[in-house]
């Protein structure tokens, strides 16, 4: 038998991260459609501009900036046209996720893009619900939503993301929380004040994207306008020591994703990556995959980047799991059992 202990190579912590049990709390649903699922609906729908090929899909794939990437982002969002295509996105998502020990996921959603590309919002509810149900039953993997208002697209659409996420004959069941996505420049916070002070009193959670490709300022507006109770990268916090400071004393957890900040040019190298600032500061940083096959990702090879660029043993590793079970919006239940699987793998790891 392999002596754990005594192995730190790096081919044993992968093999400790891919069975570790996981929670993700930053990843989108478009944008967790693997080649697999690319393809699948492609067939469905041939007119579309975005390639089957899983090669071709590597160089589709490959973003100029953060502009470019959404315009992509936005190509995948049209192969998604019935209720059927949501619920199989959905239901296959879940399934690459079990393959990777991910036991529970707050999954991002953008409801405005498909109602307004004439989903029926009833069908696109059921959808997703009987998609998490089945999920659940036939994979063990528990999803959560996130709605997000795609910034860009103005205040129209964020009234109408409030409007199908507080109402209560629409509002799915496995909702807990309200974002904001796109792009940041020329987007500024605040005006959403609003539609996030409604989903807040709806009892959804605050979790706007901040500062991924703007500075710190964007962060505070988050903070102090959007209520946010964890922010989606947060990247330019390291920018601003109070900042990091307020971060790690109210506890309000970064959700990073270090291969997306690469793959949308937000930040230059892994190795300039801030990981390092925010742990260092205090702050609550929980590991994730934003957009996985789109950055050529999945969460398992986020969690040995963080390993990598915080020199993490598996009881490092073990530690950062936990900080995402803390974050996430799961009840105290939820949280003790999925922390005490994560200790019990560990432990049984470690044993002689
Ligand atoms: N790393 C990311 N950082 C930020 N967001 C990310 C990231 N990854 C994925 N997203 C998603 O991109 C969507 C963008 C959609 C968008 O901008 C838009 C603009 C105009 C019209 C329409 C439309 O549908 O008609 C949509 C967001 O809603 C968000 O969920
Ligand atoms: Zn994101």
């Amino acid at each position: 038998m392999t002596d754990h202990r005594d192995a730190p190579a790096v081919r044993d912590l992968h093999a400790f991260i891919a069975g570790l049990p996981k929670a993700e709390l930053h990843v989108h649903h478009v944008g967790s459609a693997s080649p697999r699922i690319v393809s699948e609906l492609a067939a469905r729908h041939p007119d579309s501009k975005v390639p089957t090929d899983p090669e071709a899909l590597v160089d589709y794939f490959t973003f100029t900036d953060f502009a470019h990437f959404i315009e992509v982002y936005l190509s995948v969002v049209d192969l998604i046209r019935t209720p059927e295509d949501v619920r199989l996105l959905t239901y296959e998502i879940a399934r690459d996720m079990a393959r990777q020990q991910v036991r529970y996921a707050e999954l991002t959603i953008t409801p405005y893009s498909s109602t307004r590309r004439g989903i029926d919002e009833r069908a696109f509810m059921d959808a997703i619900e009987d998609a998490r149900k089945a999920a659940e039953a036939d994979f063990g993997t528990v999803l959560r939503w996130c709605f997000d208002i795609p910034g860009e697209a103005g205040l129209v659409s964020a009234e109408e993301t409030a409007r199908l996420a507080t109402d209560d004959r629409l509002r799915p069941e496995g909702l807990v929380s309200f974002g904001l996505g796109g792009p940041e420049v020329g987007v500024p916070r605040p005006q959403f004040k609003p539609y996030f002070d409604q989903a807040i009193a709806a009892g959804l959670r605050s979790v706007p994207h901040a500062g991924e490709t703007t500075g710190p300022e964007t962060v505070w507006d988050a903070l102090n306008e959007l209520r946010a109770e964890r922010i989606g990268h947060g990247t330019s916090s390291a920018r601003d020591p109070k900042l990091l400071a307020h971060l790690a004393e109210h506890r309000i957890p970064l959700e990073v994703c270090p291969t997306s900040n690469i793959a949308t040019r937000a930040v230059r190298s892994l190795d300039e990556h801030p990981i390092k600032e925010f742990v260092r500061a205090g702050v609550l940083v929980t590991i994730n995959s934003d957009d996985p096959p789109m950055f050529g990702t999945d969460l398992n090879s986020e969690y040995a980047v963080a390993a990598r660029l915080l020199d993490l043993d598996e009881r490092g590793l073990a530690a950062l799991a936990g900080n995402a079970v803390e974050a996430s919006f799961l009840d105290d239940a939820g949280k003790a059992a999925l922390s005490a699987e994560i200790d019990a793998y560990t432990a049984a790891w470690l044993a002689p």
